[in-house]
C-alpha cells in the first residue's frame, strides 16, 4: 500500500548565482515517514531542505506541499538557530506558541530543556540552543517538520535524544526531514534515506534497501561508495579543480 505524498518536489533545481547547487531532484515525503538526508559537505542538503520548506524558491521545478490546511503547515530547524537575545527560555517559545494560539504540550520538557526555561537564550550553549530550534520547529505541530543537522554540536545522549524525538513525532503521523551527519544514528532511526552529492540524488532508500542494492554492511561503506567526496577538501559549487 502506497501513501500520499504530504510534500512533493518535482525535478527540483535551486541556483545561486549562476551555480547551480541542486539539481533536478524529485522526492516524495509521506506522513509519518522520517526521510535522512546525508551527503558530503556542501553537497547541497541545507539548500534541498529549504527549498523543500519553503524557503528558498526553486530555479526550476516545483515543491507542493499536499498536506491538511494549519496555521503552520512545515516547522523548520536552520543548522544554526538563533534567537532574539534579552528573552529567557520559556519567553522564547512562549512567542513561538502564541503566534499559532498553541497550549498544552510542554515544548520544552519534550526536548529536556524544562530546567533551562528560566535561562536566558543568550547564556544557552551551542547543543541548548539547538534543542531550543528544535522545540520551535514543533510548535503548532506542522503535519511537516525539516530539521536542519538537529545532532549538530550535542552530546551523544543528546544526539540520540533528537533522533528519538523525531521517531516521536513521524508515529504521530508527522512527515519529517532531517540532515545527518551521523550515519550510524540516520541507519538506525531513519525510514529513507537520501543521499546527495554536488546536488544530485546518488542514492535512495530504506538503510535496508541501499546496504542490499550496494552489497554493503553499513550506510558509511554505500556514502563511501555513492558519493565522491574527497577526505581532504570540501568540494565548492561551482569551482572546478
Ligand atoms: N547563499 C549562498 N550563496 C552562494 N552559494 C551558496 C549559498 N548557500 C550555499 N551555497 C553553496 O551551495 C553549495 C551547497 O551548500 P549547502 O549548504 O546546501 O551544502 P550542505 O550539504 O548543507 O553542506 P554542509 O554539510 O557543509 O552543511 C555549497 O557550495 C555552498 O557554498
Amino acid at each position: 500500500m502506497t501513501t500520499e505524498a504530504i510534500l512533493r518536489a518535482d525535478a527540483v533545481s535551486h541556483s545561486f548565482d549562476e551555480v547551480e547547487v541542486i539539481d533536478d531532484i524529485s522526492v516524495d515525503v509521506e506522513p509519518g515517514e522520517v526521510m535522512a538526508i546525508v551527503g558530503p559537505n556542501g553537497s547541497g542538503k541545507t539548500t534541498l531542505l529549504r527549498v523543500l520548506a519553503g524557503l528558498l524558491p526553486s530555479t526550476d521545478g516545483t515543491v507542493e506541499y499536499r498536506g491538511p490546511d494549519r496555521e503552520r503547515e512545515i516547522g523548520y530547524l536552520p543548522q544554526r538557530p538563533t534567537f532574539r537575545p534579552g528573552f529567557t527560555v520559556r519567553e522564547t517559545i512562549d512567542f513561538y506558541r502564541a503566534l499559532v494560539d498553541e497550549e498544552g504540550t510542554d515544548r520544552l520538557s519534550q526536548v529536556g530543556l524544562a530546567d533551562a526555561a528560566d535561562r536566558r537564550v543568550e547564556a544557552l550553549s551551542g547543543g541548548m540552543t539547538r534543542l531550543l530550534g528544535i522545540a520551535q520547529a514543533t510548535v503548532g505541530d506542522p503535519p511537516v517538520v525539516v530539521l536542519d543537522e538537529p545532532g549538530s554540536g550535542l552530546d551523544p545522549g543528546m544526539r540520540r535524544r533528537t533522533f528519538e524525538v523525531t521517531n516521536d513525532l513521524a508515529d504521530d503521523g508527522t512527515a519529517v526531514l532531517v540532515s545527518s551527519h551521523d550515519l550510524s544514528l540516520v541507519e538506525r532511526t531513519a525510514d529513507r534515506v537520501l543521499v546527495l552529492d554536488r546536488g544530485t540524488v546518488v542514492a535512495d532508500g530504506s538503510p535496508d534497501e541501499l546496504l542490499g542494492t550496494h552489497g554493503m554492511d553499513s550506510l558509511w561503506d554505500v556514502f563511501g561508495e555513492a558519493t565522491t567526496g574527497s577526505t581532504d577538501a570540501v568540494d565548492v559549487a561551482g569551482v572546478t579543480q
